[in-house]
């Protein structure tokens, strides 16, 4: 697992980052940022139990094509959201070694298989399971703050709405989309190991996000398509709007029952 993935969300970093990172975005965002800072120096009286039996969760999928913007989209996600929690399915790849090549003698690295799905759904399950301990047994709430009314996760990947399983645990589903000549000029400018070999992104990877993206259309509904040639912060900007709503909503609900 990379070790970027865990990073350490203590209020101080926190505001930091806010002041650095938020500062062109629009009002809504700073507000729910501040909200969020509010549950830092919140007091809480109940107990453990109670607490945990209060958790609520919100799962976001951060779908979309290889180097559609995923990783830059979900990381800023992630620092705008304290106590998120932020796993990507490129961590999950198998070992060169065991990924198979196909009648073109190209690795077949655009498949679930050659992932390893079940590394990965367990760790969404022990989020799932207890959001907080998660948390603390990654060194990433630190013991002064009081637990947020919702717990976020962030997944991200090219292939998370393709494994149904997963894809099953979305309450938001994003899926970032560029043209092909866009696809193939980015994904020239990036280093993978191993390297794509010559003819790799033509003979198959864009067949294959083809062939995934058809197999994702025939399973999946809800899906909010973003244009991943917007602006990364218009990009940030509507995703966030969207899921601060969906917590709003849902500290609502837990004010009201
Ligand atoms: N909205 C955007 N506009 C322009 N370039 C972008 C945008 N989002 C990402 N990029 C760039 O595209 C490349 C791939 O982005 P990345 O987030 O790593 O994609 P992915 O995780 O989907 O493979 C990076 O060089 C990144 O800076
Ligand atoms: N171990 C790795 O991380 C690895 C190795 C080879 C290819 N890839 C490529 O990663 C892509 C998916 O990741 P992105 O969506 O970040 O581009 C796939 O198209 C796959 O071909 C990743």
């Amino acid at each position: 697992m990379r070790s970027d993935q865990w990073r350490n969300r203590g209020s101080t970093e926190h505001g930091g980052v806010v002041e650095k990172d938020v500062h062109e975005l629009n009002l809504h965002i700073i507000c729910r940022v501040i909200r969020f800072d509010q549950f830092h120096i919140r007091a809480t009286f109940c107990s453990e139990e109670t607490q945990r039996a209060e958790m609520k969760t919100l799962v976001v999928g951060v779908g979309g094509m290889t180097n559609g913007g995923k990783s830059t989209l979900s990381k800023s996600l992630h620092q705008l959201l304290p106590t998120s929690c932020l796993i990507a399915q490129d961590s999950y790849f198998k070992e060169d070694s065991v990924v198979p090549v196909d009648h073109n003698g190209f690795k077949q690295y655009d498949r679930l298989s050659a992932l390893h799905m079940d590394t990965m759904m367990s760790d969404v399950h022990s989020w799932q399971r207890d959001p907080e301990s998660f948390l603390r047994q990654r060194d990433l709430n630190p013991a002064e703050t009081t637990p947020p009314d919702v717990y976020v996760l962030i997944v991200e990947g090219f292939l998370i709405f393709n494994h149904r399983p997963l894809n099953d645990l979305f309450d938001k589903r994003y899926f970032l989309e560029i043209p092909y000549d866009v696809c193939k000029r980015r994904r020239s400018s990036r280093v993978y190991t191993p390297p794509d070999p010559p003819g790799y992104f033509d003979g198959y990877v864009w067949p294959m996000y083809l062939k995934n993206r058809r197999e994702m259309e025939s399973m999946v509904s809800g899906l909010v398509i973003l244009d991943g040639l917007q602006p990364k912060d218009e990009v940030l900007d509507a995703v966030c709007k969207d899921v601060c709503q969906e917590i709003e909503r849902l500290e609502e609900k837990d004010r009201t029952s």
